[in-house]
């Protein structure tokens, strides 16, 4: 079965609604300059009411370890995911499992980023844009993606109306999604989250009986 997170979560209502939806982890940026930016306050009074079988991961953008020793302090975040040029020793420091996103800039390195990060509990694909590190909307050409025996998240711009076929094409383990179950910037939608993880569990449904017929 494919898993799904949802990204960008700001309040207990939100995460509510994801895990009624189904979403099996909730994401809360910690990137100041996101329209869905939380505190750590924030974030620690969503975390407290989200139910024990949703990872709770905290996301960063080239935040300095103090930054996010701080954030840990207050907030039992199950999963730390690194959105920036962060090393894998940075990203081990926290004793937390860890998530390292690579960004699809043209000129990106993908073997060297998976040797390097070779204990992140999974790598995360994601669009690049130089103005923004994440939560773009945007797609990416997923044939450039490495066949991959690890753990591994496809993200960017997925929706309910195409992560049918990112699932049919890829059979990726698990889906990120931010912008596309939202109704503005920012305001996660109940309804379009189930929608998203109808859809995923329709294509799962289908995978499996292509695969038994
Ligand atoms: O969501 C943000 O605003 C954000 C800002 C800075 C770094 C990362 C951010 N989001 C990270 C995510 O994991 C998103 O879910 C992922 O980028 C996909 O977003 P979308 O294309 O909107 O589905």
């Amino acid at each position: 079965m494919t898993r799904v997170k949802i990204c960008g979560v700001r309040s207990a209502e939100m995460a509510e609604a994801a895990s009624a939806a189904g979403a099996d982890a909730i994401g809360f940026v910690f990137y100041a300059k996101s329209s869905r930016a939380v505190t750590a306050m924030e974030a620690a009074a969503v975390v407290r009411e989200t139910p024990a079988l949703v990872t709770t991961v905290g996301l960063f953008v080239n935040a300095t370890a103090d930054e996010v020793s701080r954030i840990l302090d207050c907030c039992p975040l199950d999963c730390l995911q690194f959105h920036g040029g962060e090393s894998a020793a940075f990203c081990q420091q926290f004793g937390r499992p860890y998530i390292k996103v690579i960004s699809m800039r043209p000129e990106v390195d993908i073997p060297a980023e998976l040797r390097e990060h070779s204990n992140a509990r999974a790598i995360l694909f994601d669009a690049w844009r130089a103005d923004a590190p994440g939560g773009t909307g945007d797609t990416f050409a997923w044939e450039r993606l490495p066949t991959l025996e690890r753990p591994w998240i496809l993200a960017g711009g997925l929706t309910a109306d195409n992560v049918g076929a990112a699932i049919a094409q890829l059979a990726p383990p698990a889906v990120d999604v931010s912008g596309g179950v939202e109704s503005a910037p920012g305001k996660k939608d109940p309804t379009r989250m189930r929608e998203f993880i109808h859809a995923v569990r329709e294509a799962d449904k289908r995978k499996h009986e292509d695969a038994a017929a």
